[in-house]
């Protein structure tokens, strides 16, 4: 049974410079210590807050709506459940494969071509040569990027890189989909493809979590509902009971 046990969790992050007596540096380092988001570490150099002392734990059939204003910490935890980020303080514990849709930079090299890029995280994943294949197959046909699969990635646009960036993290059914909601952004046609996709994604899925600033999306998925605020866990609970709160105060 999957499951996600995050405790105490604090994550900062270091600000070069951030004690520089340049007035606009100034100016905007006071105002974000006034909001308490910035601090001094044991070695008297500034830190964002970026998330403090989160503690919740997430277990098999949930689907978890991350909410809070820009800033507030949504982005950061999911990264920290994704393993990108390590907890500055604290612990995560996880139990399940993890599959992120969060960055289509993440885990891509741009020197090489897209079939490259799908053939180095299949081998990463450990997946044979026979998956590997049927995976190769799969995120080609959906990207639809023709000849340019074959090309550096670093030659696509950047909506060619969300093709070949869903359709790669989309292939692999995980049993935690960790994804921001800016992923669903693109052309149309593609995303009602993508959609699909995510659909199925969605259901195959053990856990689930989104961040999101669209209550449509977490009354239509999402079970429970985590709204962050200023780095810390502000409301957990079913989507009604926290969006009565959240939306009147966002508006
Ligand atoms: N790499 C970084 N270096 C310094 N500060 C960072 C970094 N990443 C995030 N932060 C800070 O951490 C805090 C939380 O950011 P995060 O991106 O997690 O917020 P968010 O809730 O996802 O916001 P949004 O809704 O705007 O995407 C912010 O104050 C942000 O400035």
């Amino acid at each position: 049974m999957a499951f996600i046990h995050i405790k105490n969790l604090d994550i900062f992050f270091p600000i070069y410079h951030g004690d520089s007596q340049t007035l606009k540096k100034q100016t905007a380092n006071t105002l974000f210590k006034l909001s308490g988001k910035i601090v001094r570490d044991e070695h008297d150099h500034y830190t964002v807050r970026a998330l403090h002392n989160i503690t919740f734990s997430i277990t098999s059939g949930e689907r978890i709506g991350l909410v809070g204003s820009n800033g507030a910490g949504k982005t950061t935890l999911l990264r920290a459940m994704g393993g990108i980020f390590e907890p500055v303080r604290g612990c995560i514990e996880i139990d399940g494969s993890v599959s992120t849709l969060l960055d289509t930079n993440l885990g891509m090299n741009h020197e090489l071509t897209g079939r490259e890029n799908i053939q180095l995280r299949c081998l990463y994943n450990g997946y044979e040569q026979t998956k590997t294949k049927e995976i190769e197959q799969n995120v080609e046909e959906f990207s639809e990027l023709g000849p340019f699969i074959d090309m550096p990635i670093k030659a696509y646009s950047s909506g060619m890189t969300l093709r070949l960036a869903f359709g790669l993290a989309t292939a692999i059914n995980p049993t935690i989909l960790l994804m921001d909601e800016w992923f669903m952004a693109g052309d149309a046609s593609f995303m009602e493809k993508a959609r699909l996709r995510i659909n199925t994604m969605v259901e195959k899925a053990d856990i689930v979590v989104i961040s999101t600033h669209q209550p449509d999306i977490i009354r239509r998925w999402c079970s429970r509902v985590i709204w962050l605020e200023n780095g810390e866990v502000k409301m957990d609970a079913p989507p009604d009971t926290v969006l009565n709160v959240y939306l009147p105060s966002v508006e």
